[in-house]
């Protein structure tokens, strides 16, 4: 967005100014020390400290401001001891800009096998080489700090839905815990900032009681967790319309691991400011393209010869240059070359949605523009 940027707050910590609202969406910057990124935004997943299959430079020209790491999978590989040595993700991967690592739970919890949960942490097994780890909020935040994250997220546990309440009472109240010795073991720095997860499923008591205990524990975000696994877009949508209201007004709310376009539309109106997924660049790598009127996969033979550009209005470094046709070819012979520029293209869409909703909150049309995003993604291919 070109809008002026408001001065930046001088302040301890990284900080979130609102510019406007439209309804329950806000519009605003997230100020930190690797820079300031207007929200709503989408963060693009950098899980080993890459964006599969494209540059950092075709990163930043899709207009993200800020990707994500990943605590468990870099703690692995190449340890976090080895990027504070190459001097912190930042200048290991060449991205400047901010850097949200996740702490590792729900990673080890999904994809880590062999793992044992207790009070202290988790102790599991490499999914590369079965070495044996473990996971405190005390080592889940050193590993962040050696990673020179610019926001560092709170160790949780993100428990598997359905769950029975006691079952998520009672990984919550461990999540909340967990919590409040992942903030004593966080150093602040100037422009840094640690944000707590608000756990609690799809029940609205243990969800208040989360975010008051996270309110309490004081963090520079919050995060809304243990959604995007499986519940439905009703029951998430239902769930953040009490779950939101519960956190800061003045602080940025992050919701972990969404989502589709229609679902990042839907929680920014409900006033989530940040997003991440793997969606639109694991989609690029499997021929499915993001666009306007819907997804659409590049394999299928109707493509073979259609000598249009993905979508009219793509705005990617590779607008206008490529026809379906063309990528329809690169994933039939699987050529390399395929998911790089699918991935490029759909995170390119990806950033102008949040461009486009980000102006509409600005200018209070933000309604409209619902209902004229909604109605093109439902026309499938033109
Ligand atoms: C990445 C992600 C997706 C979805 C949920 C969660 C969660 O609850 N906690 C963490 N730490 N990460 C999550």
């Amino acid at each position: 967005s070109d809008a002026p940027r408001p001065n930046l707050t001088p302040a301890d910590h990284m900080t979130w100014q609102k510019e406007t609202q439209s309804g329950k969406a806000r519009a605003g910057w997230l100020h930190t020390r690797h820079g300031s990124v207007p929200t709503p935004t989408f963060m693009p997943v950098g899980t080993v400290g890459t964006v599969k299959g494209i540059t950092m430079d075709s990163v930043r020209s899709t207009g993200a401001g800020i990707v994500l790491g990943n605590t468990y999978h870099l703690m692995l590989r190449p340890t976090a001891e080895r990027v504070q040595r190459l001097g912190g993700l930042h200048r290991m991967m060449d991205w400047p800009g901010p850097i949200l690592t996740d702490s590792g739970g729900f990673q080890v919890m999904s994809l880590g096998p062999l793992r044992k949960l207790t009070e202290d942490g988790v102790t599991f097994r490499s999914h590369i080489d079965g070495s044996k780890h473990h996971l405190t909020p005390e080592s889940s935040t050193d590993i962040q700090f050696k990673l020179d994250a610019t926001i560092t997220m709170a160790f949780d546990e993100c428990p598997a839905l359905p769950a029975t309440k006691e079952v998520l009472e009672a990984s919550m109240e461990r999540s909340m815990r967990w919590a409040a010795r992942s903030r004593d073991a966080f150093t602040a720095r100037p422009g840094y900032g640690q944000f707590g997860i608000v756990q609690g499923g799809t029940e609205q008591e243990l969800r208040e009681r989360s975010a008051k205990a996270l309110r309490d524990i004081g963090f520079e975000g919050y995060a809304i967790g243990g959604l995007a696994v499986g519940e439905g877009q009703e029951l998430m949508f239902s769930t953040l319309d009490y779950t939101t209201p519960m956190l800061p007004d003045d602080q940025p709310r992050y919701l972990m691991g969404v989502g589709t376009p229609d679902d990042l539309l839907g929680a920014i109106m409900r006033g989530c400011d940040m997003f991440d997924c793997v969606m639109p660049s694991r989609a690029g790598r499997t021929a499915r393209a993001y666009t306007e009127r819907g997804t659409m996969n590049l394999r299928n033979a109707r493509f073979a010869e259609d000598t249009r550009p993905l979508s009219p209005d793509d705005d990617s470094p590779m607008a206008g240059r490529y026809s379906r046709a063309y990528l329809h070819h690169l994933f039939r012979a699987n050529e390399m070359l395929g998911p790089m520029l699918l991935t490029l293209h759909n995170l390119a869409y990806y950033q102008r949605l949040m461009r486009q909703i980000r102006a509409a909150i600005m200018d209070d049309t933000l309604e409209e523009l619902a209902v004229t995003l909604r109605h093109n993604w439902s026309l499938g291919d033109w």
